[in-house]
């Protein structure tokens, strides 16, 4: 496993899982919960996610970089950092759960997407896909081509499956087998 994985994979392994009964945010419980924030709002975390999901964007010919509020945000706002420095020119987003009331109005934040642009959709974790599934149906609203779905950690509870028959391919970087859950 290249260096920057194998240290992310530490670090989400000592901060990021705890084990303990949970109810999640499909009504589901669990036994473990994954917090991504607790890396993805570590300045080590958020190089190391950044700077690999750089690599797995490359060649993708991406547009814009974003996904749901709250777990998207930081791993956004380091993916839009790592890829200025790289020179790979794109526009990030931010989905609200709800429109905004009053002011904008609006339901994707940042620069404006354009129909036909290419974007991907991010997320620290995907349990049911259901976080994931409104980011992409809110970009495909505006006429964007979702190139594919990247999450920390799949839980590998039917997520990923769900973005699939929407034509939606997800690339996880870990999943929970690879914590032994
Ligand atoms: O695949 P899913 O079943 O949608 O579950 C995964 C989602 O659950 C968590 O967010 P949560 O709903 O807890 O909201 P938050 O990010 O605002 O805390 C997490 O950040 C994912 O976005
Ligand atoms: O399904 C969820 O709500 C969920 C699971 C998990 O492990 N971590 C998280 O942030 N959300």
């Amino acid at each position: 496993m290249p260096n920057l994985l194998k240290e992310l994979k530490e670090l989400l392994d000592s901060r990021a899982f705890e084990r303990r009964q949970v109810v999640l945010s499909s009504g589901k419980t669990s036994n473990y919960y994954f917090d991504g924030r607790k890396v993805s709002l570590n300045p080590k975390g958020a190089y190391l996610i950044a700077n690999i999901i750089c690599d797995m964007i490359r060649n993708d010919n991406v547009n814009a970089i974003g996904g749901l509020t709250m777990g998207a945000d930081p791993i956004v706002g380091a993916v839009g950092v790592a890829a200025f420095e790289q020179g790979m020119n794109m526009s990030l987003f931010i989905v609200r759960k709800e429109a905004k009331k009053h002011g904008t109005m609006r339901l994707i934040e940042g620069p404006a997407l354009q129909a036909g642009q290419r974007v991907v959709v991010v997320d620290d974790v995907i349990t049911t896909g259901g976080s994931i599934i409104k980011a992409v149906q809110a970009v495909r609203e505006v006429g964007c081509e979702v190139v594919k779905a990247i999450a920390l950690v799949d839980r590998q509870e039917g997520g990923a499956e769900a973005l699939l028959e929407m034509g939606v391919k997800v690339e996880a970087i870990f999943t929970a087998a690879d914590f032994g859950l």
